[in-house]
């Protein structure tokens, strides 16, 4: 049966959903934004970004750096360096956690040319997802071939203590299981399928790469490889969460990333990524411990020299030529 309700008071999705956001007895708006994925960023504003730093920076990096809680010193290692407030570059977001400076840094590393998120965007911030990864679009516009993704996570792994480096072979992106995913909306067929697969997304020869760089940094006894794990976020896991992502065979739990590999992976770059374990996830209940951001802040900083190490060296021995089994060929 056909809706009498005129054409000009029939509701869009978009104003329900808004309305849902009103408090019932005086109208007023209760929150800004909840993190639903649409609406997404058109092509034209990451078009817009890519040719505004492009204008502003003669550097044309080939690798790009997402460096995660307390990581940002990574940036400082590139020589010849520029740099961006997220503020000035058109269409980026803000970071508003502590350990994410808000910087855009392009130099060179080990005679590469390479561009450095000094922090990034978190779901839990209330940026939608096409914002949380705006940036890894704009890489890709701007001719990177290869993101390399770090984070901050607690560990379930019973092998991994705060220090250890797990080098992610897998995620599970878990918001993306009750339809939390960046690239939900119209597909943008310029950057790549409908239906990208997933099932090589951290690329092996990489991996393997990094694993002969920590024998020759001698910190092999620090180093695996491991599942991680993005939740929502912002509040750390429960006991119960814990157990149940540790019998899920997860090694270790954050609250990003795992959004940004899934655009890099749909936009054919090759990713690598590896997770710096600063706490072990609480998981039984005669445990007094708790993880705070601090503590997790502290221990970054404390293995960021060996983080560094580890990336540079990549960065130095990598391939820039090979873009791996993700890649289909460059649309643009
Ligand atoms: O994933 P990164 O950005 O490293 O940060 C991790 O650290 C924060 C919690 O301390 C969360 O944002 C978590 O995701
Ligand atoms: N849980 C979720 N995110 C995190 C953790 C954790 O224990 N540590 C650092 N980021």
């Amino acid at each position: 049966m056909q809706s009498k309700e005129p054409v000009s008071s029939v509701r869009t999705r978009a104003q329900a959903s808004e309305m849902l956001l009103c408090s019932p007895s005086t109208g007023e708006r209760l929150t800004s934004r909840v993190p639903s994925s649409p609406p997404v960023c058109s092509h034209d504003e990451y078009q817009t970004a890519a040719d505004w730093l492009r204008t502003h920076t003669r550097h044309r990096p080939e690798v790009a750096i997402i460096c995660g809680s307390g990581l940002g010193m990574l940036a400082d290692t590139l020589g010849c360096q520029e740099s961006f407030a997220y503020s000035d570059v058109p269409g980026f977001p803000q970071s508003t956690v502590q350990g994410h400076a808000g910087r855009l840094v392009f130099g060179v590393l080990k005679g590469k040319m390479c561009v450095c998120m000094q922090g990034r965007f978190h779901m839990y911030e209330g940026h939608t997802l096409s914002k949380t990864t705006f940036p890894v679009r704009v890489f890709k516009l701007l001719g990177v071939k290869t993101l390399i993704v770090t984070n901050a996570a607690g560990s379930l792994a019973d092998g991994l203590q705060p220090g250890d480096i797990m080098i992610i072979k897998d995620h599970i992106n878990f918001p993306g299981f009750v339809g939390l995913n960046p690239l939900i909306g119209p597909n943008d067929d310029k950057f790549g399928p409908r239906f990208p697969a997933m099932s090589n997304c951290y690329d092996k020869e990489l991996r393997c790469l990094a694993t002969e760089i920590g024998k020759q940094l001698e910190i092999t006894g620090l180093m695996r490889e491991g599942v991680y794990a993005m939740v929502g976020g912002p509040n750390f896991e429960s006991i119960a969460e814990a157990r149940l992502l540790h019998r899920l065979g997860v090694d270790a739990v954050g609250m990003s990333t795992a959004p940004e590999v899934v655009v890099a992976t749909h936009c054919g770059l090759r990713v690598f990524g590896l997770s710096l374990i600063t706490n072990k996830v609480v998981k039984t209940y005669e445990d007094s411990d708790s993880v705070n951001h601090e503590g997790v802040l502290e221990v970054s900083r404390l293995r960021s020299v060996t983080v560094q190490q580890l990336v540079t060296e990549l960065i130095g021995k990598m391939d820039i030529n090979n873009n791996g089994p993700n890649d289909a060929g460059t649309k643009f």
